[in-house]
């Protein structure tokens, strides 16, 4: 049993951790002619322990959505909760992977990977083997001395994963993490991830772009609508595990799932475009007024 895992364990007798509810959630951002509401009446409950796949059009709140769960924005109406108790702040119970690198350029993979704990006060000698464990897990052992600057895209990525990780928190939310990759470092990053994830199981809010990703991964995909963003749709993939993307090309329940969020998701995106272009029209029609 890996280090991160045996420390899990050893809490088994505690309730499981991880759920999060959102209750009539809005927010907006900015103000006066410049305010734009993004989350509006949003209400969505994330079961302990599951695997959830947030998808949505482009610049639905998905990102804001993940932003109010970390506790680094706060709603505007409606609360949020982690396990019954309001979100008022970052909590390292809650970690965020983000779509760029955060990792700190002057610091070793090690040392980046250990920052948290040593920032928390643990000593050298409780970190190692933790550190050790992750690292090996996401495939870095032999690179602990490198800095990021020395690492590819896909490695980079592996150290954010194994940065969050060594920490243990109940809820990781991940925010396009493999965004910009090109697509055979990213189908080897989805295979990485879900091996992590079947050995670490937690409650995982993750942001993605690209359906095939979603339901390659998810246990549960949840469909944004267009802004003001709410739950569109919601679906379990009942799919059997493990999971790869030959296989899900020829599964019909797979194809199902795909087409019909790829309609879903169409609706929306179609209705953004049309927001978009009011809004364009709107705002000429105001500057051609103040003329
Ligand atoms: N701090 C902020 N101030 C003003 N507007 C913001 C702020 N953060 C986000 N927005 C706006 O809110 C909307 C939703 O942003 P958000 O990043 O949550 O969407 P998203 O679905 O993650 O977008 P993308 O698909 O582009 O990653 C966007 O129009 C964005 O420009």
């Amino acid at each position: 049993m890996s280090a991160v895992a045996e420390r899990r364990a050893s809490d088994q007798t505690a309730a499981p951790r991880g759920r999060i509810d959102l209750h009539r959630v809005a927010k907006t951002y900015g103000q006066g002619r410049l305010a734009k509401t993004v989350m509006e009446d949003c209400s969505l409950t994330i079961e302990p322990g599951r695997l959830n796949v947030v998808i949505g059009p482009s610049g639905c709140g998905k990102s804001t959505l993940l932003r109010l769960i970390a506790g680094f924005d706060q709603p505007d109406a409606g609360a949020v909760t982690a396990d019954g108790s309001p979100v008022r702040g970052p909590a390292s119970d809650r970690l965020m992977v983000f779509q760029e690198s955060a990792l700190f350029d002057w610091m070793t993979v090690y040392e980046n990977v250990a920052f948290a704990l040593r920032a928390a006060g643990r000593g050298s000698r409780d970190i190692a083997p933790l550190a050790k464990d992750v690292l090996e897990r996401v495939g870095l052992a032999a690179f602990k001395e490198k800095y990021p600057g020395q690492l590819s895209g896909g490695m980079q990525r592996r150290v954010e994963l194994a940065r969050a990780l060594i920490n243990d928190p109940a809820v990781m939310l991940l925010d396009e993490p493999f965004r910009g990759l090109d697509a055979m470092t990213r189908g080897l990053m989805q295979e990485y991830f879900l091996r992590l994830y079947a050995d670490n199981p937690r409650t995982v809010v993750f942001v993605t772009t690209e359906i095939d990703e979603a339901i390659l991964i998810a246990d549960r995909l949840i469909i944004l609508s267009n802004v003001p963003a709410r739950v569109r749709w919601l679906v379990e993939i009942d799919l059997p595990r493990p999971r790869t993307v030959a296989t899900l090309y020829e599964d019909d329940r797979a194809n199902d799932i795909k087409r019909e969020a790829i309609e879903v998701l169409h609706e929306e995106a179609m209705k953004s475009f049309r927001g978009a272009f009011r809004e364009r029209a709107s705002k000429e029609a105001v500057t051609a007024g103040s003329k």
